[in-house]
């Protein structure tokens, strides 16, 4: 059995181009290595499906019958796709509810060929057994299939009640750090403690904010690291000068600014060396840095322990809904007290933060974020500063037509 150790993703292992439509095909040579693995293949498990583009399915589809020369679903190499309708779907820029739910595998010429297998036990929160009078008298794992299929009494269309016992008594920020990073100006925090919690919040934006103000928590010396930005074109450079290029936030990118301080966690924004467990998503601490390179150790999965050396490298922004595309010489790192709620599908969390300054957005995001806690007295809830959430309240968006 071959697994993809170190966070590596299938994107990168498979070799499925970054931008891809109903034609393309993997970057496979008939006789490459990965060829003659792949020919010898008997199974692939491909975890959190749901999430991803039914094109890039059908990319691997294609590449796999070409490379086995059989006609048949994945060259007839049995594909077992692991994920739960209740949670987020491919992030489609810009898109519409329908182009969401259009991009699921569901709507795949695929999924013909798909036999549904149902999981009946929430193992992370099967210690939380306790029928509680703030979950409707459930447990928390019926609250939590309750939330994800849309079944819990609701105001407004979309709103429902947020369980009292998880909604922080001060809704502000810095109460939401208080009681998520207790004891952080301390500066003691080991690898174990910045692993098991997180702050959650639906947009790149409020990410940004929070960890910032996290940061400030931690009493070593803080430097801020600044990216060099640049249009490619001479007339795009004349039009947007760096200064405008300085404030663009792009998804994938690193920040223009970024602020460390050592004993700070980071996710690395790169696939850098994955045999040694540097991928796109890897935790890291920073131990130490200089202008030019940050010492980082890893803190979980292969290589964990181990030090490493990353470097600036240069990002292109790519087709990202700008007119023009620029230039980012960063660090490929970003702070990692805060995420999205995107990114956090897939952890397992001890004390979930969920900073609601805005409402969740799309299908299953409000599911995922609960969902990532082993029990309900772990989390914290800060309410939208709006009628509804001044009332306790909060949207839940569920594509109900989606669900399985
Ligand atoms: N059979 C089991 N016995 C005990 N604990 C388990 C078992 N299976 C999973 N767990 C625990 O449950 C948690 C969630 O497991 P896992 O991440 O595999 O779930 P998942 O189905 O991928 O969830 P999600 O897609 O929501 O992230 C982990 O903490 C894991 O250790």
């Amino acid at each position: 059995m071959l697994l993809l150790s170190g966070r590596r993703t299938a994107h990168s292992y498979l070799k499925i181009p970054i931008a891809f439509d109903c034609t393309s095909f993997c970057y496979i040579r008939k006789q490459d290595d990965l060829a003659v693995l792949i020919r010898q293949t008997k199974l692939i498990l491909w975890d959190e499906a749901l999430m991803t583009n039914k094109l890039a399915f059908e990319v691997v589809d294609r590449t796999l019958r070409d490379l086995t020369d059989r006609n048949e679903p994945f060259g007839g190499i049995i594909f077992i796709m692991l994920g739960d309708f209740r949670q987020v779907f491919p992030v489609i820029p810009r898109g519409s509810h329908a182009d969401i739910v259009y991009a699921s595998i569901q709507n795949s010429y695929l999924w013909e060929s798909v036999e549904v297998f149902h999981l009946s036990e929430n193992m992370r929160a099967s210690d939380a057994v306790v029928v509680h009078p703030n979950l409707g008298n459930c447990t928390f794992a019926d609250w939590l299939l309750c939330l994800g299929n849309n079944e819990l009494e609701t105001i407004d269309e979309d709103y429902i009640k947020c369980p009292y016992m998880m909604v922080l008594p001060h809704a502000d920020t810095q109460a939401m750090v208080v009681a998520i990073y207790p004891r952080l100006h301390e500066g003691q925090a080991t690898n174990e403690y910045l692993h098991e919690r997180a702050i959650l919040a639906p947009h790149n934006k409020e990410v940004l904010l929070i960890n910032a103000i996290v940061l400030s928590y931690l009493p070593s010396a803080q430097v801020n690291f600044l990216s060099a930005d640049s249009a490619k074109d001479m007339e795009v450079a004349n039009t947007y000068p760096s200064e405008f290029l300085n404030t663009l936030e792009v998804s994938g990118m690193p920040s223009h600014k970024l602020l460390l301080k050592i004993g700070a966690p980071v996710i690395l924004l790169r696939n850098l060396d994955p045999l040694a467990g540097l991928c796109n998503g890897t935790c890291l601490i920073v131990r130490r840095f200089t202008m030019r390179v940050v010492e980082v150790e890893i803190i979980i999965g292969k290589g964990a322990s181990n030090v490493a050396f990353i470097p600036r490298i240069k990002f292109i922004s790519g087709n990202n809904g700008l007119p023009f595309t620029f230039a980012r010489k960063q660090f490929p790192l970003r702070l990692a007290y805060a995420m999205t709620i995107n990114k956090s599908q897939g952890q397992t969390l001890s004390h979930v933060g969920l900073h609601l300054g805005d409402d969740v957005f799309s299908h299953g995001q409000l599911y995922v974020a609960f969902s990532r806690a082993k029990a309900p007295a772990n989390i914290k809830v800060l309410l939208p500063d709006t009628v509804h959430g001044r009332s306790g309240l909060m949207r839940n968006v569920v594509y109900e037509e989606a669900l399985l």
